[in-house]
């Protein structure tokens, strides 16, 4: 089939050389010269296991990128994968989908057969029907339903394991309004469908896209929940992964999602949770535990370094940061916990002195006047101190000689040897 995917960031990279890898044609439309430089080059625009190879072997064949949307007439259907960002007051900003609906409306005029648009970013329900539809009937001057199919399909990837989350999901989601656009979406991903593993969804539009938001605040009220028990845990001298790992063989509850420490960041919790409370609101209901589940979240880096403030005094301290993207295997940054670690570390006069293996470049525009080691080691000699915010394995059995005061709160768990340490404080255990 050929695909056009406008928007070529973590997602419509990501979905672009997946699908081309499962045979079809992709054609990715998208503002950024570099990023359309980088893939038509073969080069991986961001970094993310799996990614790289794939775009090497299909880019230049299958797999090309353009900043021109006249391309996507070449194509039978289009998957929108723009940024849907929060504004300041926390809900959802569509002005970046509004233009892109527009550009691609546009170049649609000029197509005679019919065309599926897939909104594939998260949008909150009723904003593909009653906001990127009505954009795309305007500029293209074709009706849904009469030459114009539209479809929503929600992504569950990961950053870090996103090429593998989208080729072995545990379900794939189609909300849609017409025969014609599940037929066309079973096709596409049939190869995906065709493993035993994962479920297909097939929705109206408003629940697919209620069920990307209900996922991700469900997640994250799993990790507040378990936050909130493991710093209850620490108040009883009690270690809450042992007893987060009992209450995890409860089929009901599972395993995953259970790690407890620093919260959780990155680009889709924060602002979904936020969108889908301020959404929430202007619908006269008042969510109160997702509130809840949000001033848990925000406390957790603070009471990090409070833990550190009663071991060392921070004021001209050398403080060692380990960890700097919202999770491991990502050079991802946005609402990383370690950013509102290194916030409250150099508000109490620390001296920070940061590494992570992959995403220093990333931070050190915005966080010019802190030190970067080119090393955990680096960052840790001569250091008063040492915070771990993100649980790169690297850092697992580092060794913490070489600091002035080995001196360690750990907010994720890493493996350590606390009797080779002066003091070793985890944040919820
Ligand atoms: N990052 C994730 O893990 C993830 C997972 C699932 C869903 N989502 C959702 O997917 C959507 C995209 O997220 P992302 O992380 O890929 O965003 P991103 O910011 O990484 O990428 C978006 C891309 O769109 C480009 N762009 C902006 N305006 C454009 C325009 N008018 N025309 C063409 N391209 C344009 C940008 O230059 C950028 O490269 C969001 O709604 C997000 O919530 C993200
Ligand atoms: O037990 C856990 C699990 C996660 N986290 C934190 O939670 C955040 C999010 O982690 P994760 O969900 O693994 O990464 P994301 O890439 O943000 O993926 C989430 O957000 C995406 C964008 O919407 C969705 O597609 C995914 O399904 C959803 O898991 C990170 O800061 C993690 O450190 C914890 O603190 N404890």
């Amino acid at each position: 089939m050929n695909v056009s995917i406008v928007g070529s960031g973590y997602v419509g990279t990501t979905v672009a050389a997946c699908l081309a890898d499962l045979g079809h044609t992709v054609t990715n439309v998208e503002i950024d010269e570099d990023i359309v430089e980088a893939i038509n080059a073969g080069e991986a625009p961001i970094h993310e296991s799996g990614l790289a190879e794939r775009i090497a072997a299909h880019a230049g064949t299958t797999l090309r990128a353009t900043t021109n949307y006249e391309d996507v007439r070449e194509t039978d259907v289009t998957f929108l994968c723009l940024p849907t960002p929060q504004s300041d007051d926390g809900s959802l900003d569509l002005a970046i989908m509004q233009a892109g609906a527009e550009s691609l409306g546009r170049a649609l005029a000029e197509k005679d057969d019919d065309h599926l648009v897939v909104v594939k970013s998260t949008v909150l329900p009723g904003t593909t029907e009653d906001v990127v539809g009505p954009i795309l009937e305007a500029e293209s001057g074709t009706e849904i339903g009469d030459g114009l199919e539209l479809a929503m399909n929600p992504e569950f990837l990961r950053m870090g394991t996103a090429v593998e989350d989208f080729l072995e999901p545990d379900k794939v989601v189609f909300g849609t309004a017409s025969d014609e656009a599940p037929a066309t979406l079973r096709e596409l991903y049939a190869p995906i469908l065709e493993r035993d593993d994962t479920d297909l969804v097939e929705t109206d539009i408003r629940e697919a896209e209620l069920i990307k938001y209900a996922n991700n605040a469900f997640l994250a009220s799993k990790v507040s929940l378990v936050n909130e028990l493991g710093n209850i845990a620490r108040e009883y001298d009690a270690d809450a992964y042992e007893v987060l790992e009992a209450v995890g063989l409860d089929d009901r509850i599972s395993d995953r999602f259970m790690r407890s420490g620093l919260g959780w960041g990155g680009s889709c919790f924060p602002k979904d949770v936020n969108a889908l409370r301020a959404g929430a609101r202007e619908q006269g209901y008042d969510p109160e535990l997702l509130d809840a589940v949000v001033a848990v979240n925000d406390e957790q880096p603070r009471r990090l370094v409070e833990l550190l403030a009663a071991h060392v005094d921070l004021e001209g301290a050398r403080i060692a940061v380990l960890g700097l993207s919202f999770k491991p295997g990502t050079d991802d940054i946005r609402k990383s916990r370690a950013l509102d670690v290194i916030d409250h570390l150099t508000d109490r006069g620390a001296v920070v002195v940061a590494f992570d293996p992959v995403a220093i470049e990333n931070v050190r525009p915005d966080y010019p006047d802190i030190e970067y080691a080119d090393s955990a080691a680096g960052a840790l000699e001569g250091a008063d101190g040492a915070v771990v915010a993100t649980d790169w394995p690297a850092f697992d059995d580092l060794s913490f000689e070489g600091m002035a005061r080995s001196v360690v709160v750990d907010g994720r768990r890493i493996d350590v040897d606390e009797d080779a340490l002066e003091v070793y404080e985890g944040l919820t255990w």
